[in-house]
């Protein structure tokens, strides 16, 4: 079997403290190993520790102790950069170069010049979706669109990992749509996508596997499918059911005395598919209406 991309065992941080106090712990005792090709999430309220983790994978800050791997060799070890591309939760970019300048900047420092700069800053552009805004200053990007810079610029050497901290903080859900959407499509080339949000449904949605963080403890951690899972529960989904089918199927398991009907009933969309769907929607009929007005005009 394939080394883990990412092996964390038994990682401690603390943060020393001026005028002798008591350092910040900020990780206690975390263990966790990312398989190659994964998504993982790591959720855990403000302060658990997400970041720090993040920060000493990436090699920016050194574990108190434990160890830090990333394929196979220590995350402080310099040769382990190129294969580890990182969004930080509050990148900064220079707001007068466009998109594409920003791409091919960060291209240049990673040593890729002429074609192969031309032709991954234009593959980028378009992965991330942005080619219609790459002669646009960053200055007028959308939250929504620096992110997906950000991602771009994190992708540019082609790492084999990528960590993304809050890829999706202060997104719109369509922009929040996007960026899943290139999480899915990086996981499809092979990927490692080592991620925290606060938004657990999209986590939910991406992730193959999740750690919850709770002031620097690791207080769960596995696969989506076995957190998730409510193993005392049974859900069937019927269409088309009949109230006659539905009060026989009732009268079935209140005869069987074991288990208990809880309930039925329609499912529910999520707020966020109505909300998709309300905003294509409009967004098909303004594009229509313009179509209309184009034609009209002619
Ligand atoms: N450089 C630092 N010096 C001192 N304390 C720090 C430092 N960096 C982080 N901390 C502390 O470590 C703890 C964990 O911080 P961290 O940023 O890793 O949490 P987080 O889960 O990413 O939070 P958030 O969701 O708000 O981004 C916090 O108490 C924080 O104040």
């Amino acid at each position: 079997m394939a080394a883990p991309a990412v092996d964390i065992r038994h990682v401690h941080k603390q943060f020393p403290s001026p005028w002798g106090r008591e350092g910040v712990y900020a990780v206690k005792g975390v263990s966790l190993q990312i398989p190659q090709g994964s998504v993982y999430g790591l959720v855990g309220p403000n302060g658990s520790g997400k970041s720090t983790i993040m920060k000493m994978l990436i090699g920016l800050l050194a574990p108190s102790s434990g160890e830090c791997e990333v394929f196979g060799r220590s995350a402080t070890d310099a040769s382990n950069r190129e294969q580890i591309g990182f969004l930080p939760e509050n990148p900064y970019f220079y707001k007068f170069l466009t998109g594409e300048e920003t791409v091919r900047f960060y291209g240049k420092l990673c040593g890729l010049r002429g074609r192969a700069l031309k032709e991954r800053t234009h593959e980028l552009l378009e992965l991330v979706g942005l080619q219609d805004a790459a002669k646009r200053r960053l200055g007028g990007y959308s939250k929504g669109m620096l992110q997906r810079i950000g991602m771009a610029q994190a992708l540019v050497q082609k790492p084999k990992l990528i960590v993304l901290d809050e890829p999706t903080a202060g997104v719109d859900p369509i922009g929040s749509r996007v960026i899943r959407d290139i999480v899915m499509a990086l996981k499809g080339q092979g990927m490692t996508v080592f991620l925290c949000s606060h938004l657990l449904e999209q986590v939910q949605e991406v992730c193959d596997r999740v750690g919850i963080l709770y002031q620097g403890l690791l207080i769960a951690e596995g696969s989506m499918d076995d957190l998730t899972r409510d193993a005392k529960r049974e859900e069937i989904l019927l269409e088309n059911a009949s109230s006659d089918l539905l009060g026989r199927l009732r009268r079935v398991v209140d005869e069987d005395g074991e288990a208990r009907w809880l309930g039925s009933g329609h499912p529910r969309n999520s707020l966020e598919d109505v909300f998709l769907a309300g905003i294509r929607s409009q967004m098909e009929k303004d594009r229509e209406d313009q179509a209309r007005k184009a034609e009209s005009g002619k």
